[in-house]
């Protein structure tokens, strides 16, 4: 039954996450369904940047790795992380990119299971996944079988052949969710480790690695951690693997004794040895500060009105879909859903821009896909009947024709 206007209104005064959007700077009358890719800034993020470049760079300058912290950042956050994706402090560490951090822990993760040379991957896994895993195919002489198969095909393709199994939790186009415990389950009992990927999981939803009993795992800082454009990403090592992960990318900070500056390299015992070179200290700061934000939030509460969102969101979209052709690519089973929803339209791209023209920011994924994000901490749930009146608009008095809708220029 479709919702009214008073009705999620009543939604969003009872919403125990209300309260919480006060906590970000969002452009007035813009409806940002994009979190998926860009998390909006945190209001505290500006007052930390300013502090750390003023006081601790501009005054405090080397003191400040010490005196500051600077230097134990990476370690901060991750323990930040770590509680959203069911991990331990030790366990995650906050570094590099996520691509990095794929080649890390795929490299890592092959050498303990040096007899196999399979790697099992989702041919519609975002592109850097499967690109590192070629990079690292090379490395090794080539001596892998990239075993790409498409979702319906990937318990068939887990074998006592195979090395890692190496998955993004929420496919960035549809939106559809693995199940992470089964699919990792069916990898140990076939003797392989598994490798996730979490940028469209970690702040979106509760995570629970641990209990998935998950070997390895990726994720970014700037989706739904809000973290800022380019902000660290993170890395993690089930502890019962840190010791034995062997960390290619054996740059200084992994060190031991980073200090010590000793002409041997010797790998931290703990996750630290997954880091590489100098934090980036201004993205860390922000990173940090950013997380801020989840203190309190209980992630089931989140999970809930996440799925609202989606359902909602779903559910005013169905007259659009019988009048303009627009196909639900995302999941309905809330199991099997991200904290996103997709739409495949041939005009796809032309809808999306003339959307954003009416303040609903959405992206356009290659070669037909609407992808909306959903972020629980700060969307209203009028937003969402905002979103789908101002497309209806857009098809109804057909917008997406004008020509400076159809010029490809834009890349996200
Ligand atoms: C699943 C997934 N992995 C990795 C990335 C990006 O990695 P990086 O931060 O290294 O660009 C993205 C998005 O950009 C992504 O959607
Ligand atoms: N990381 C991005 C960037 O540097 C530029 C533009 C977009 C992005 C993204 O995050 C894309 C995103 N991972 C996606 O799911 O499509």
């Amino acid at each position: 039954m479709s919702q009214s206007q008073a009705e999620v209104e009543l939604l969003d005064r009872n919403d125990p996450l209300g309260p919480k959007r006060e906590a970000f700077r969002i452009p007035e009358g813009l409806i940002y369904l994009d979190g998926n890719s860009l998390g909006v800034l945190p209001r505290a993020v500006p007052a930390r940047l300013e502090r750390v470049i003023q006081q601790e760079w501009g005054t405090d300058l080397i003191r400040s790795w010490n005196l500051h912290g600077w230097m134990e950042l990476p370690l901060k956050v991750g323990a930040k992380i770590a509680r959203l994706i069911g991990a331990q402090p030790d366990e995650v560490v906050a570094a590099d990119s996520t691509s990095i951090n794929v080649f890390k822990t795929l490299l890592a993760a092959l050498r303990l299971r040096p007899e196999r040379r399979v790697i099992v991957s989702d041919i519609d896994n975002f592109p850097t996944d499967l690109y590192i895993a070629q990079g690292v195919n090379a490395l090794l002489n080539g001596k892998y079988e990239l075993r790409w198969v498409h979702k319906e095909g990937l318990e068939a393709a887990i074998d006592d052949s195979v090395a890692v199994v190496m998955l993004t939790e929420v496919d960035y186009r549809s939106g559809y969710r693995y199940d992470m415990r089964r699919i990792t389950e069916l990898t140990h009992q076939h003797g392989a480790l598994s490798l996730w990927d979490l940028a469209h999981s970690a702040g979106a939803f509760p995570v629970d690695l641990n209990d998935c009993g998950v070997d390895f795992a990726v994720g970014c800082g700037y989706k739904y951690l809000n973290g800022g454009p380019g902000a660290p990403a993170f890395v993690f090592v089930a502890r019962r693997h840190q010791a034995a992960a062997f960390p290619f990318l054996s740059g200084w900070m992994g060190h031991q004794a980073p200090f010590a500056f000793l002409p041997e390299y010797v790998a931290a015992e703990d996750i630290r040895r997954l880091t590489v070179g100098t934090p980036s200290v201004l993205g860390m700061s922000a990173l940090d500060t950013a997380l801020e934000v989840f203190d309190q939030v209980d992630m089931a509460v989140l999970r809930e009105k996440s799925l609202r969102l989606t359902d909602l969101f779903i559910e005013q979209m169905e007259p659009l879909c019988s009048a303009y052709g627009f196909q639900l690519m995302t999941p309905r089973a809330h199991e099997r859903r991200g904290s996103q929803v997709a739409y495949a339209h041939p005009e796809g791209y032309a809808i999306m821009q003339a959307l954003i023209a009416s303040g609903v920011i959405g992206d356009f994924r290659a070669p037909n896909i609407l992808r909306f994000g959903f972020t629980p901490l700060y969307l209203r749930y009028a937003e969402v009947l905002e979103a789908v009146r101002r497309l209806e608009d857009v098809m109804r008095n057909q917008k997406w024709q004008e020509p400076r809708f159809q010029v490809r220029e834009k890349v996200t």
